[in-house]
């Protein structure tokens, strides 16, 4: 509830029986400040106090819910999203500097910040790996003060095994009880962020709560959003520190939340090419390659059926798989990585000649992208990262003529499928009942989409 100038103005004039009243909001239109004049014969011959009691008590409700009101208009609270991604073409080649092409996605995870003054904790609540952890502001404060001096501005500079080693060590502390090693995993990623960038300011206790629609560890860069968001957050959270109340975030600043992101990635995954903190901070469609960095293309909106296998996988074992499989036939895998560049240039080059293209004269482009998208789940299989159920997946799209690859590391997780817009609605949604019976996911949802945001 927020009052008026003219809500307060007549019941002063009513209770007071007052000839003349002037109110004026002071308080910038959150209602918590008025100041008033007020000529009234109930206030003739008393002292100051005395008046002011009068005035007080006509508004002693008023006078509650406002003092309420300014009390809430200090705490901070904001919430930060960030996309997920899905790489289309180049999973594990971008590792080995080849180009891939990587867009966002429309499911999101969401980090909700509040500051809480009148608690002594800090709680951090992620629901997607059943965390709940809480500890004393106080005790966060004392790990600070002798952190290793670095600018949050400069996340190179971070020595990541030392910087790993004092988080372990504060949660190991502080935690009060056992965490399974996913939750060890989330915990550090937010502490990692918090110890590099908020750590200098003079911080109230908080509460963190992040919630995501995007299954984990299933190749749609669940660990980069999660890393972008947080990183994003406390940034954010900074900038409010210090009074910059702007809601965007500059080039300069999405470059730091990209940088601190994929010193996150490497808790999660050891070696990471840096394609998923790329696409989960800037979003939208991206051609990716590790010496080059990233270019952004605009295209028309394509439609993606993202089937998920529910088959559990490790990011981490299966880039290593690839890895030793080169060290054992470099020359073969070397060539086999080199087809998969090319199956991204020419899929880039098909993307920009749909864009162009009506519907009609687009059908071959369509066509094309989709003898790539098979050529390039055949190599993933080469290298052994593909899974049964991805293949069983990719055959049963292959029957009503779409064509399907997994996405990220492969060995279980997510098969994409681009869907052309020729294809009729009825035959996508008899396939996806067809793979919901046989004990898969599928959704439908749009490529693209805005990176990190302040809501
Ligand atoms: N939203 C999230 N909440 C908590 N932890 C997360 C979240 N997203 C990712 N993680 C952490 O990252 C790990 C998954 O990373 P990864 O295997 O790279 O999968 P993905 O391909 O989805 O990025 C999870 O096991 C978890 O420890
Ligand atoms: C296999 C790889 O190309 C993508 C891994 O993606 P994800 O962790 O499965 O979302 C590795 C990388 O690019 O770092």
């Amino acid at each position: 509830m927020t009052y008026t100038e003219v809500y307060i103005r007549d019941k002063l004039i009513k209770e007071l029986d007052a000839i003349h009243v002037e109110v004026i909001d002071e308080s910038d239109g959150c209602g918590g400040k008025f100041s008033c004049i007020i000529v009234s014969e109930k206030s003739e011959g008393k002292p100051l106090l005395s008046r002011h009691r009068l005035v007080n008590n006509v508004l002693q409700e008023e006078l509650k819910i406002m003092s309420l009101n300014n009390h809430l208009a200090s705490v901070l609270k904001f919430t930060v999203s960030a996309p997920g991604k899905v790489i289309l073409y180049g999973d594990h080649s971008v590792v080995y500097d080849k180009s891939a092409i990587a867009s966002s996605l429309g499911l999101r995870t969401r980090l909700y910040f509040t500051e809480t003054p009148e608690s002594k904790y800090v709680t951090i609540e992620v629901p997607s790996v059943a965390l709940t952890y809480t500890c004393e502001l106080e005790v966060l404060q004392q790990r600070v003060k002798n952190l290793p001096s670095i600018k949050w501005q400069n996340p190179d500079v971070v020595n990541h095994e030392e910087f790993l080693n004092i988080v372990d060590s504060f949660i190991k502390q502080s935690s009060n009880h056992d965490l399974s090693a996913q939750q060890c995993v989330s915990l550090t990623c937010i502490f990692y962020l918090y110890f590099g960038i908020v750590q200098s300011i003079n911080v109230k206790s908080f509460s963190i709560k992040i919630e995501t629609d995007l299954t984990l560890g299933a190749g749609t860069g669940s660990s980069a959003s999660f890393a972008v968001v947080i990183a994003g957050a406390f940034i954010h959270y900074l900038r409010l520190k210090s009074n910059n109340n702007k809601t965007t975030f500059t080039e300069e600043e999405l470059g730091i939340i990209s940088k601190w992101a994929y010193s996150v990635e490497k808790i999660c995954h050891g070696k990471p090419s840096g394609i998923d903190n790329t696409v989960c901070t800037y979003g939208s469609m991206v051609e990716f390659r590790k010496s080059h960095g990233m270019q952004f293309f605009s295209t028309t909106e394509l439609e993606l059926l993202l089937v998920n296998t529910k088959q559990p996988r490790s990011t981490k074992q299966l880039v290593g798989g690839v890895a030793a499989l080169k060290e054992n036939h470099n020359s073969v895998v070397e060539l086999i990585l080199n087809a998969m560049n090319e199956i991204a240039k020419s899929a880039l080059d098909c993307i920009l000649e749909i864009s162009k293209a009506n519907q009609e004269s687009s059908k071959k482009h369509y066509e094309r992208l989709g003898e790539l998208t098979n050529i390039n789940q055949c190599m993933l299989q080469a290298l052994g990262v593909s899974h049964p159920k991805l293949d069983d997946i990719c055959s049963i799209l292959k029957r009503v003529g779409l064509c399907g690859k997994l996405t990220g590391a492969g060995g279980g997780g997510y098969a994409i499928s681009i869907v052309p817009p020729h294809i009729k609605r009825e035959i996508i949604q008899d396939v996806i009942e067809e793979l919901t019976s046989k004990g898969y996911e599928a959704i439908l949802t749009k490529l693209g989409g805005s990176g990190v945001t302040v809501h």
